[in-house]
């Protein structure tokens, strides 16, 4: 069978097409009984079909694994395929990068042009979380039609966005405070990310982009003059002991002109690509917060179609960053959520026991009351802003999107300018490989320039002050007051840029220390415990892959070195309830740590917070992490 026949054969295995389907859909979307009207799916557009336009790889031989066989996978060739971008990450960053290559290539009469988005959810949207209130300023540059269009093939789905407020929290009541007008939403959208960016894969492959769900990049490739050529896929079918089972399949080659790293927050090869070429010896360290939500479906009499809320304080004590958040949208359904700073100091913080006890303040909890929770997710967000900003170019490709850290943290919005990033080194590839024709290796200085000259710039470095601005002994008290004066008074022209602490983990304290944190019991009804919410994630790993998790020298020494001082800070960060320490008197700890992977959201959290930087994060085997068979996809 031809490479492209096992492709196929593959994704419907995992039942991941890439044709986004009006069946696929609809299994993805809410349980009926909670469903709320939609409108019918409009008729599908003529799509190209992911790789039938030219074969992945016409000669090269993949090897399947004898069960009897013993032999180090490593060893097994490669099939290797050429296109001219490879995009690694189909999120808003990657897939707009890849519509606008596309948009220029055919305008330039260019067809063969070919770009690929390798995406490591089992379709696309799968693995995208986030509020969403979207600032449309680069969707429309990108699509001018959009909103037309988007409406038309999805249920209410723009809600335009309503009054905005913002809120201070002591445990039982709530003081009103001026919204800062970065943080007002006129002309702004409520949606659900997943949705938008599974429309936007439609789009591109409307128009001839290759886009491969279920595929991991997991490994960076090399040419020998040290540029990127591009990535290999990861090895599939490996027991949990890394060995090769019968289902083992090498994984694929993808050599390009430009890779285009487009992972999202704290990506894995992005970290890689950094170390190699010291991307951030200029730039301030990238601080990050961790951000939890949920989707509820909540009584007609509680839903007030379009509202915006935003709170600071309460759950969190004055030393903590973070502030929560709740959207009115489509018909009955809230998204509610906190962020929680991840340069905290006291390791016996959960931020996950935080949320469940913000959703008990009466602002939350009158509008939860009898309704009923639908979903559940956490990711990080990157904090640093405009003075973390890595140089996003590299020998052979560039860092777009949020894993360069292009998120707006007073406005809570990185859609608008992850997309705008990956727009910008799409003009920038396109005219480099075209004016290189010969050389191997292409370096987009273009798209520096473009990123500079472009709104990020002036929109990023306003708001540069805010966030460092609550690292100061007066906490969230003097954080608010500065911030209230730059947004009013100052608007980002004072002569200096305030420093970031350092890195999140670095600020950890030892545990004795503090107090330890009692967290409330989960009542079943407004908050729940965390493997509750993890079943809401629709989370699904093999059980028998391989830990993508690893300690450095293995889990005994990890519990060695972490345990003593933090007392098993990894069970509080990770929202996902993965990593334990499970009592056991044969070790000299006392405790046994344990990491149960399979529940991983793909946060990455352990991979910015462990304080000893012990866990690496690698990227799981592709399509695994699936979250589309719960309700997540459809509202996340
Ligand atoms: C809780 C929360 C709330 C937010 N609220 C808002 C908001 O209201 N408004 C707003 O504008 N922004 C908001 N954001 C930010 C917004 O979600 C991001 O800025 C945006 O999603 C970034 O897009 P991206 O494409 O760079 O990355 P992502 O959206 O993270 O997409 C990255 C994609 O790459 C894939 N991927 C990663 N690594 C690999 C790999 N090695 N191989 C293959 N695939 C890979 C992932 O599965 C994912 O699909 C919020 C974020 C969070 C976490
Ligand atoms: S294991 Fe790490 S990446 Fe996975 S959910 Fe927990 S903290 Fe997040």
């Amino acid at each position: 069978m031809s490479p492209l026949g096992r492709l196929c054969q593959y994704q419907q295995k995992l039942g991941a097409s890439s044709r986004l389907t009006h069946a696929r859909y609809l299994s993805t979307s809410i349980s009926t009984s909670t469903q709320p009207t939609r409108r019918p799916f409009r008729p599908q557009r003529p799509v190209f079909i992911a790789g039938q336009r030219r074969s992945i790889s016409a000669t090269a031989r993949r090897r399947y694994a004898d069960v009897e066989e013993s032999f180090d996978p490593a060893d097994v060739e490669r099939e290797a395929d050429e296109v001219d971008v490879c995009i690694v990450g189909g999120g808003p960053a990657g897939l707009s990068a890849a519509i606008k290559l596309k948009q220029i290539a055919n305008e330039d009469g260019n067809e063969d042009f070919r770009v690929i988005v390798l995406e490591k959810g089992a379709e696309i949207g799968a693995h995208i979380l986030s509020g969403n209130v979207l600032e449309p300023r680069a969707i429309e540059e990108l699509i001018p039609n959009w909103l037309e269009d988007i409406n038309e093939s999805r249920f209410e789905y723009a809600t335009p966005a309503g009054k905005d407020k913002m809120r201070f929290l002591t445990k039982s009541s709530s003081i009103p405070l001026p919204a800062p007008p970065q943080m007002h939403n006129k002309g702004n959208y409520i949606i659900s990310l997943s949705q938008f960016t599974k429309w936007l894969g439609e789009r591109a492959e409307e128009i001839g982009v290759e886009i491969y769900p279920g595929f991991s990049a997991a490994e960076l490739l090399y040419s020998p003059d040290g540029s990127v050529k591009g990535i290999a896929t990861g090895d599939q079918g490996l027991g949990k002991d890394g060995k090769p089972t019968a289902k083992f399949e090498r994984g694929m080659e993808f050599h390009a002109r430009v890779t285009l790293l487009a992972e999202g927050c704290h990506g894995s090869l992005s970290k890689q690509v950094s170390k190699k070429f010291d991307l951030r010896r200029d730039c301030q360290p990238q601080t990050y917060g961790l951000g939890l939500k949920e989707v509820w479906e909540v009584k007609p009499e509680n839903f007030k179609k379009g509202e915006i809320s935003h709170s600071m304080g309460y759950p969190l004590s004055r030393n903590t960053y973070g502030g929560g958040w709740m959207y009115h949208y489509g018909e009955n359904l809230v998204s509610i959520g906190l962020v929680v700073g991840l340069d905290y100091s006291n390791p016996w913080i959960a931020p996950y026991g935080e949320f469940q006890k913000m959703k008990l303040h009466p602002m939350y909890k009158s509008v939860l009351e009898g309704g009923k929770c639908l979903a559940y997710g956490a990711r990080a967000l990157n904090e640093g802003g405009f003075q973390s900003i890595p140089k996003c170019s590299f020998p052979g490709g560039a860092l777009i999107g949020d894993t360069a850290g292009f998120l707006n943290v007073p406005k809570i919005k990185g859609t608008h300018t992850s997309m705008k990033s990956g727009m910008l080194a799409a003009e920038a590839a396109y005219g480099a490989i075209q004016n290189n024709k010969e050389a191997s290796s292409v370096f987009l200085y273009e798209y520096e320039d473009k990123l500079r000259e472009s709104w990020i710039w002036p929109e990023l470095k306003q708001v540069r002050n805010m966030r460092p601005s609550f690292s100061t002994p007066l906490g969230i008290y003097g954080g608010i007051m500065y911030s209230g004066l730059e947004a009013f008074l100052f608007r980002g022209k004072l002569p200096f840029t305030l420093p970031h602490h350092g890195e999140d983990y670095a600020v950890t304290k030892p545990a004795d220390q503090f107090k330890k944190i009692e967290y409330p019991k989960p009542d079943n009804e407004i908050t729940f415990d965390i493997l509750t919410s993890v079943s809401r994630t629709g989370t699904y790993h093999q059980e028998d892959e391989p830990s993508h998790l690893v300690p450095a020298k293995g889990l005994d020494h990890h519990a060695e070195i972490d345990y003593p001082t933090y007392k098993g800070i990894e069970n509080r960060f990770c929202p996902a309830g993965v990593y334990e320490y499970v009592e056991d008197d044969t070790k000299d700890l006392g405790v046994r740590f344990q990491i149960n992977s399979q529940n991983c959201i793909h946060c990455k959290t352990c991979s910015i917070k462990d304080p000893k930087q012990d866990i690496t994060w690698k990227t799981p085997e592709g399509a695994s992490g699936n979250f589309t068979s719960s309700t997540v996809s459809g509202i996340s």
